[in-house]
């Protein structure tokens, strides 16, 4: 989400930060405010626990130290070292006191609490006249913000009635006590500068990822609705970026740009065309998905798998010679090629896996085409400890013999499909056939966005981390968003990867590049949103490249990659509204481009990142020299080599017979499947 922060948005405080993964949690959700409490209490730290999770914390939230009575010397302390931003007095703080903070910096700002109901003799208020008496006594000192609250942290609501009229108060009020996800929207009526959260966001004495992510998302739309106006999106990302709106849009949960993407449902697209029989299955798969993405645990197991077995961050690469050669647009690339198995689908997989086994699940199931999904899952399951087998058309198997021994090696069988054309969409079909049977103890682990909800959201949330990445680090970068965002689409995992942080930034174009194969008006190719149409296949809605009485097509492209008769539903939904383009590349455009990086940049990369590649070379041409494209190459092209040159060769000798019939342009297929 690419919010306009107004003034007026009511602001948000999350109190009591104990662990690093607390931290973690805010950078995902991003509040104006985070507190360390330093009085004796269960959310006390030490000062040098404060400062570890404020360096893991995002900078452009404000820490604030949480006191009661304490010595001036240690705030002296905190600020100097840069631990706190804030100071937060809760005790029996005096004026006097208030006044030496204010000497030894002037510019640091104070809160002070007022406890409403429940405070020490002098801040006792059982009636109004009390309140608006210590109120008073506040509004006229020298503190920046007041904090009326129940007491300290102690999870209760005082009496809202008891504040009044907020807007006669002569200082910004922070409103904290019992505040919740549930009662944020009434509380929101008072109208308080900020509230600040502890106890409600709390679960088992922890900040938890679920509460938090819930109370902002509420506060999102609350702040939505006051404030129409003021927060309309960005016309024009250059203008209008600052660190937290960006960090905001990092949310999986937060896209409420995109209303539609919900409950398995993209638009009209997706949903669960499957036997009754794994319907359980599904509902129980979704249940556990939705609580371990939000388990804090979960999410620092795959993010130490991603950065410590499969290399991320992967680069994001200037491609210097190609931008200098071409004129126009800067390319970069986003180098998926160099994770571990050397492709993006490694991030699904040990995305599913570890939920697999958090499942309790000891078998894991995958399909594949050329190997390559076969490849990453079997090594993720090899690495998680967990019995693997993976199905693939016995065509494939023959072409891809190295690939099966691959998987082999790494402790997967291997189950020859012989049914349909005995390629990619038969693995499905068996994959599909086998999980019905043994769902009791077996995962299947799906290779792209595609299939039965929860599918396609699943994979493409794994997947995210590309776009995460390629956002933080253009930013570092070139201080701004990209202009366009070019992938390979087969079933779409890596470009829905990579399109789905900027999916709320309007300004920034999503082009998927689509297996044109022989060309469009050919019956060799596999592009399914120029030319499918809608229909239903492997459990989901969406479009499919089908004949006059919708039997899905043989389809057809140089990469075995892309060569799948759907696309997954999320991009048909993108294409639908017009949020993303999708365009046709054919073999020999995908081919000169895949020759062209290899001699600009001294990059292999996969036929299928060749097909963005080409878009790219288009494009960057029409572009100024202030545009920024960032090409996903979702994999390596080492398994290409060999046989790109052959249909060079082919071509050359003019001895090229592919176009003549499917059967013979199947037997030439390269690659790794995007599906
Ligand atoms: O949280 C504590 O344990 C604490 C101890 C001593 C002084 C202040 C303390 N907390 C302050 C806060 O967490 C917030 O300012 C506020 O009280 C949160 O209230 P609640 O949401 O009811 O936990």
């Amino acid at each position: 989400m690419n919010k306009a922060v107004s003034e007026e948005d009511i602001k948000i405080k999350i109190c009591g930060l104990k662990r690093i993964d607390d931290a973690k949690i805010l950078n995902k959700y991003v509040p104006d405010y985070a507190g360390f409490v330093f009085a004796e209490s269960k959310r006390k730290i030490s000062f040098d626990k404060a400062k570890a999770i404020k360096n893991v914390l995002d900078e452009t939230i404000t820490t604030v130290g949480v006191f009661v009575d304490p010595d001036i010397e240690d705030i002296f302390y905190l600020i100097k070292n840069d631990i706190i931003d804030i100071i937060q007095l809760h005790g029996n703080e005096d004026e006097e006191f208030i006044n030496k903070l204010k000497e030894f910096d002037s510019n640091i700002n104070i809160i002070k609490s007022i406890e409403m109901n429940n405070g020490d003799s002098e801040n006792k208020h059982d009636d109004g006249f009390n309140i608006k008496k210590t109120i008073e006594k506040w509004e006229n000192s020298n503190v920046d913000y007041l904090l009326l609250d129940s007491g300290k942290g102690s999870g209760k609501i005082f009496n809202w009635e008891l504040i009044g009229d907020i807007k006669k108060i002569k200082k910004p009020v922070f409103l904290a006590g019992g505040i919740n996800s549930e009662n944020i929207k009434k509380a929101s009526k008072i109208k308080p500068f900020a509230f600040d959260l502890s106890s409600g966001v709390e679960k088992n004495g922890f900040k938890s990822s679920k509460k938090i992510n819930e109370v902002i998302n509420n506060l999102d739309n609350i702040n939505k609705l006051n404030n129409k106006s003021k927060n309309k999106e960005s016309k024009n990302n250059k203008s209008n970026i600052n660190k937290s709106n960006i960090n905001k849009s990092i949310n999986l949960n937060r896209l409420d740009d995109v209303k539609d993407m919900n409950n398995g449902r993209y638009g009209i697209y997706g949903g669960q065309y499957i036997p009754e029989t794994l319907m359980n299955e599904l509902i129980n798969l979704e249940e556990q998905y939705n609580f371990y993405k939000n388990d804090p645990d979960f999410i620092e197991e795959l993010q130490n798998l991603f950065n410590e077995y499969a290399g991320r961050p992967s680069l994001l690469y200037f491609a210097e010679n190609m931008t200098n050669d071409i004129g126009g647009a800067k390319i970069y690339l986003k180098r998926e090629d160099l994770n571990h198995t050397g492709s993006h689908k490694i991030n699904n997989v040990l995305g599913q896996v570890l939920l697999a086994k958090k499942m309790g699940k000891t078998r894991i199931i995958a399909e594949t085409g050329a190997g390559q999904h076969g490849v990453a899952t079997a090594t993720g399951a090899a690495f998680l400890d967990m019995e693997c087998e993976i199905f693939m058309g016995e065509e494939d198997m023959e072409r891809q013999a190295l690939n099966v021994y691959r998987m082999e090696l790494l402790g997967a069988k291997v189950n020859p499909v012989s049914s349909g054309t005995k390629t990619l969409k038969d693995a499905v079909n068996e994959t599909m056939r086998e999980w019905t049977t043994r769902v009791h103890d077996t995962h299947y682990v799906l290779g792209s966005v595609m299939g039965p909800h929860p599918f396609p959201m699943i994979v493409r949330d794994f997947q995210s981390v590309i776009s995460r990445e390629i956002k933080e680090e253009i930013l570092k970068i070139e201080g701004k968003l990209p202009t366009a965002i070019v992938a390979c689409v087969g079933g779409g995992s890596n470009a829905i990867g990579s399109f789905f942080n900027f999916i709320g930034d309007k300004g920034v174009r999503l082009i998927g590049c689509e297996a044109g194969g022989k060309g469009v008006d050919t019956e060799y190719h596999a592009a399914s949103i120029t030319k499918g149409e809608i229909g239903i296949f492997h459990g989901m809605k969406s479009y499919f490249c089908q004949g006059n009485y919708g039997q899905i097509s043989p389809v057809y492209s140089i990469s075995a990659g892309l060569d799948y008769p759907g696309i997954g539903p999320e991009h048909a939904y993108l294409n639908d509204i017009k949020r993303a383009e999708y365009v046709p590349i054919t073999d020999d455009e995908a081919v000169e481009a895949f020759e062209y990086l290899a001699e600009k940049e001294g990059i292999i990369c996969a036929i299928e990142s060749a097909h963005a590649i080409a878009q790219s070379i288009k494009i960057a041409k029409k572009m100024d020299s202030d545009d920024i494209i960032v090409v996903c190459l979702s994999g390596r092209g080492d398994k290409d080599a060999e046989s790109i040159k052959n249909y060079k060769l082919a071509k050359s000798n003019k001895s090229d017979k592919l176009a003549k019939s499917s059967n013979s342009a199947k037997l030439n297929k390269l690659g790794e499947e995007e599906i």
